[in-house]
């Protein structure tokens, strides 16, 4: 039996989940050969090991029922029309307040149109890749993966980390039709600080795409559990698909958690750490963001016809790895004072992807102070 077909018998894991002492055997089986946390749920596990238990600090009690004001999704596809002004101010002030916002996506819209029927077959499609057999995924697993673009694995760092995330991923690289859309908003958002962009300078600062697709299986204990815990992106901008089941949880500097709501056919934008050093503006809040678990029991003899299991599609925009990210020489001049230093973005994602996600520390790498 090679180590890729190991399949744990549902004895096994009830034992070694009731004995939660043994990290390593949790951890073999769930990262190093790529069952993920689906495969423990598959093999009937019905409680919370101890090495996903996340500390109090990084739960949400219970969600709160709280939902982001301001959630009428912004029509990109107005942006250039005689609502310009309108549609503009809209983007720059979520970007400032929360640092999201959804945008309202229409089949075939010229220029921005990210198509909704897309969508849906990329939701479709990563539910396909997650149910096939663990043997199938695992020779996708990032040490393994015969392709450079498709590495598949559990959790952010969990080497590191000291509660894993209850979260599957595959990362595929690039996602093209989205990207018109993140730079009509990259453009607009600099337009705001007087700075336009020449089309090399704006594809060298969204020359990097990933697209990911993350797969939450259901908790038998959600409240102990984080899907991904408290952060920023590292990039730009990150284009979100969510589905229907929710989750999503922003924070922003002086406020209570609360729920960016799935809005079919809307995208959720975010604002990633590369946009807040080069625009910093004092009043430029950037949110903390973190997924929380879907319980398995609420939906136990429901007549459910659709899916449980939450499933993202997150498109990453960021910096070619050779570009310098520091604050724009306008915010500079304009602020009197350049709150963040100047780094080699290659060296900004070595250190994001090195450590465990914790809130806003990743910014701290290139702060001027
Ligand atoms: O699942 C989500 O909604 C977001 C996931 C996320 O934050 C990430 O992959 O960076
Ligand atoms: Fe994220």
């Amino acid at each position: 039996m090679g180590p890729l077909n190991i399949h744990f018998q549902k004895k096994n894991i009830e034992t070694m989940a009731a004995n939660y002492e043994d990290r390593d055997t949790l951890f073999n089986f769930v990262v190093k050969e790529g069952n993920g946390v689906k495969g423990l749920i598959d093999s009937g596990m019905s409680c919370v090991p101890q090495p996903f238990v996340q500390p109090l600090s990084e739960r949400i009690a219970t969600p709160n029922g709280q939902t982001c004001e301001a959630v009428q999704p912004i029509d990109l596809s107005q942006i250039d029309g005689p609502c310009h002004t309108e549609v503009a101010k809209q983007i720059v002030e979520a970007a400032e307040t929360l640092g999201f916002f959804q945008i309202k996506c229409k089949w075939q819209v010229v220029n921005h149109g990210v198509s909704v029927e897309l969508l849906e077959l990329l939701k479709m499609s990563a539910h396909e890749f997650f149910e096939q057999p663990p043997e199938n995924k695992a020779v996708y697993l990032k040490e393994v993966s015969p392709s450079k673009l498709v590495k598949y694995g559990t959790s952010f760092v969990p080497e590191k980390e000291k509660a894993i995330e209850w979260k599957d991923y595959v990362a595929l690289d690039f996602l093209k039709s989205s990207m018109a859309m993140v730079k009509r908003i990259v453009e607009v958002l600099m337009e705001d600080v007087g700075v336009i962009l020449e089309e090399e300078r704006m594809n060298s600062l969204v020359g990097t795409k990933m697209v990911n697709m993350n797969y939450y299986p259901t908790c038998p204990s959600p409240e102990l559990t984080i899907g991904v815990g408290r952060h920023s992106d590292m990039g730009m901008l990150t284009v979100l698909l969510q589905d229907s089941i929710g989750g999503l949880y922003v924070k922003p500097d002086n406020g209570d958690w609360a729920e960016i709501p799935p809005l079919n056919g809307a995208l959720v934008i975010n604002v990633g750490d590369t946009l807040q050093i080069r625009l910093y503006l004092e009043y430029f809040s950037k949110a903390l963001y973190k997924i929380l678990s879907t319980d398995s029991k609420q939906w136990e003899g429901s007549n459910h016809k659709h899916r449980i299991e939450r499933l993202s599609v997150p498109i990453f925009t960021a910096p070619t790895p050779s570009e310098k990210i520091g604050p724009l020489p306008e915010v500079v001049e304009r602020d009197g004072v350049a709150r963040y230093k100047e780094v080699l973005f290659q060296d900004y994602m070595n250190n994001f992807f090195s450590q465990p996600h914790d809130g806003k520390k990743s910014l701290d790498f290139a702060r001027a102070d």
